[in-house]
């Protein structure tokens, strides 16, 4: 028969479980939230912050992590809902510790010791709306959270999804650099759902099977400013004038396909979910020192005129190891880049101009 002292506990340490109070601060090292735990907490691997966890894409990329046998501990922080999320996801038996943190006043605590940050915080479209039209909300909440980083986790690598990218990202750069710890190589608008759609669609067309394909797309991650390469895909292929014009129509309103779709509830957030993860499983195994960790990113880039550009980069234990050039365009890719890169300039101002005001 067990002791009087040690029921209690054993209640005191399930009731903690189940009505968690505000949940970053019941946690002892071992990941478990009372003393006495005997659990040695997760593997050996990375630490990773999601902010934005409770949301549409938040709960799916938290639940892609929890599986990732690179992480072995994920913070999910957001201003609602954090504790069910938390709770639900942390029974998963995978090796990564989950700990939730909830509300502005639990940020800090949320992003202490990060390896990697992922921002999918923010408001999405709905159908009429550009992703522009979300720069007046999105904008501020990109801003506080980049404070945060630059003061809790300042050598953290950073997967901006929160639209408009071509505008985040800029006003990240803008918050590093003012707190002095801006490093371009770690700084990355994530653009890889594009790279998921072109591949998805490409492989359509060729009858292939999507995992074979690759197809490079530059640019930004916003109508024309998302420029896929399809003079590059990879096995190589071609393609007729109609195939070209279709599949970058497609490509390039992708995000539009699904608000549509959606009818008012919300952005594309499951095949997102799968590509932050693809994306952020990219960095760590940068991280970790693999070699050839070759992905499309949204980055700081001297491959144009442009201070911001999307491209393919090498990841590596420092981030970005190496940006690559665009590589031989034809007449129609040329003539798309020209597009992107007016609009494109015009969202990098955008984004700069608010961050330095
Ligand atoms: N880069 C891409 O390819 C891509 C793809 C899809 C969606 N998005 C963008 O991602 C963002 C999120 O989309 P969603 O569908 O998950 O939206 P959502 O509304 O379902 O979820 C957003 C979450 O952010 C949280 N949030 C709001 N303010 C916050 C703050 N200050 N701190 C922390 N969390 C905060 C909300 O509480 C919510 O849980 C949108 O801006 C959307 O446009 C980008
Ligand atoms: O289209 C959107 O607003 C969300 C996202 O940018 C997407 O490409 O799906």
């Amino acid at each position: 028969m067990e002791s009087g002292a040690s029921v209690k506990q054993r209640i005191a340490r399930i009731s903690a479980h189940l009505n968690p109070p505000a949940i970053s601060q019941v946690e002892g090292s071992c990941g478990l939230r009372t003393g006495n735990c005997r659990a040695k907490g997760g593997s050996p691997g990375f630490k990773v912050a999601i902010l934005g966890a409770a949301g549409g894409i938040g709960q799916p990329l938290a639940m892609l992590m929890k599986m990732n046998p690179l992480v072995s501990v994920l913070h999910l922080y957001d201003v609602v809902n954090t504790p069910g999320v938390t709770a639900d996801i942390s029974h998963m038996d995978t090796g990564a510790v989950v700990r939730g943190f909830l509300g502005k006043e639990q940020l800090e605590d949320a992003l202490i010791g990060m390896d990697l940050v992922i921002i999918p915080a923010g408001v999405p479209r709905k159908p009429g709306m550009t992703r522009d039209d979300l720069f007046n909300i999105n904008a501020g909440i990109v801003k506080t959270l980049c404070e945060g980083i630059s003061k809790c986790c300042p050598k953290a690598i950073v997967n901006l999804i929160s639209n408009p990218v071509n505008s985040t990202v800029p006003i990240a750069a803008e918050v590093f650099k003012k707190a002095g710890i801006y490093d371009p190589r770690k700084l990355l608008g994530v653009t890889m759902l594009d790279v998921v759609r072109a591949n998805t669609f490409v492989a359509e067309v060729l009858g292939l099977d999507p995992r074979e394909v690759d197809v490079p797309v530059v640019g930004g991650h916003a109508g024309a400013t998302i420029l896929p390469l399809l003079s590059q895909v990879k096995p190589p292929c071609s393609f007729t004038v109609e195939e070209t014009e279709h599949l970058t129509s497609r490509i390039q309103n992708g995000g539009t396909e699904v608000v549509e779709a959606k009818a008012g509830a919300g952005s594309a957030t499951l095949s997102m979910a799968y590509a932050a993860v693809k994306f952020a499983d990219a960095c760590l195994r940068g991280l970790r020192g693999d070699a050839g960790v070759v992905e499309c990113a949204f980055v700081s880039s001297q491959v144009t005129e442009l201070p911001f550009f999307a491209t393919r980069v090498r990841l590596g234990r420092n981030g970005i190891e190496e940006i690559y050039p665009l590589g031989p365009l034809n007449e129609y890719e040329r003539a798309g880049l020209e597009k992107a890169k007016k609009e494109l300039a015009g969202s990098i101002e955008k984004g700069i101009s608010f961050a330095t005001k």
